[in-house]
């Protein structure tokens, strides 16, 4: 549990104040920005989005974020520290709910995570946006991971136009192996099949158990790998891994080791200008490629 590896606090009083000031944060930032809240993307409660930056001109950059919470809690209506900062900046942040184990299967949840982002890159199109990020933490970043393993949804997107606009993908915190929770109480909540395990493990620990990619399309695509000194042992081990393997993916990769930071706080920061990983959010989206 990434809780338990942190330096700050220990894990029940991490956890408490970690969702204390997400909700906090994310009523301040409906009280101080323009926004549009709980667009449906698919039939269920949860598959909404929230839109915050409306004010801003319509082509303006869009960063859509996928939150975490082993895709069994969380929500989008804990996820506003990721906006202050960039709509300052000039950038529109989508924030997008989806449904939750053991309510709905994983493949579910990836289903809705590509319908979203077919519908965020469309309304991009459609706004004239040239440019749209996807983040995800820790389970929302094997969300967003997901999008780029599935050949099929990319020539889909790639046949209406829409694979252009996608220019990057960071990933905080992220899993990206299956195995390990296995061992954990989360396997009767996921309650993965086999071909699950398989699929949606995208870094094995027997590198030579990766199938070869050969997604031409993705070649202009960035993908930023971020993870904290003080996360899980094994969720640093798994983004060097999972980073090795998406050299061989896409052209663009960057790797990037925050020092004295833990699961919790690489989200926390991002209020702060002076964070780095703020800064290189806030570069890649405003700078023209
Ligand atoms: N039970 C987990 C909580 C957790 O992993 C988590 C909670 C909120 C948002 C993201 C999380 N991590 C991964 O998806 C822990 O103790 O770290």
């Amino acid at each position: 549990m990434p809780s338990c590896w942190s330096k700050r606090y220990e894990s029940t009083e991490l956890l408490e104040k970690y969702f204390k000031l997400a909700e906090d944060t994310t009523k301040e930032v409906r009280n101080s920005t323009e926004h549009e809240l709980n667009i449906s993307y698919g039939s269920s409660e949860r598959t909404k989005y929230d839109i915050y930056g409306t004010n801003l001109p319509k082509n303006a950059p869009i960063f859509l974020f996928i939150h975490g919470g082993y895709w069994k809690e969380f929500s989008k209506d804990l996820s506003g520290l990721v906006v202050p900062n960039l709509i300052a900046h000039g950038i529109k942040v989508v924030v997008g709910g989806y449904d939750l184990c053991p309510n709905v299967r994983l493949t579910e949840i990836i289903n809705q995570i590509k319908l979203l982002t077919e519908k965020i890159l469309t309304m991009a199109r459609l706004s004239g946006s040239q440019c749209v990020w996807i983040g995800g933490h820790s389970a929302g970043a094997h969300l967003a991971a997901a999008l780029i393993h599935d050949q099929n949804w990319l020539d889909l997107i790639a046949s209406h136009g829409l694979l252009t606009l996608l220019k990057g993908l960071v990933l905080i915190g992220g899993i990206y192996a299956i195995e390990p929770l296995l061992g954990t109480s989360l396997k009767d909540c996921l309650n993965l099949s086999p071909d699950e395990i398989k699929s949606y493990t995208f870094a094995p620990f027997n590198e030579s158990d990766v199938t070869e990619d050969n997604f031409i399309a993705l070649r202009d695509l960035k993908v930023i790998v971020t993870v904290g000194e003080c996360d899980s042992p094994i969720f640093i081990e798994e983004s060097r891994r999972y980073s090795r393997r998406l050299i061989k993916l896409v052209d663009n990769v960057e790797f990037l080791f925050l020092r004295g930071i833990d699961h919790f706080d690489i989200i926390e920061n991002l209020t702060n200008k002076e964070y780095h990983l703020s800064k290189v959010l806030i570069k890649n989206l405003t700078t023209r490629n």
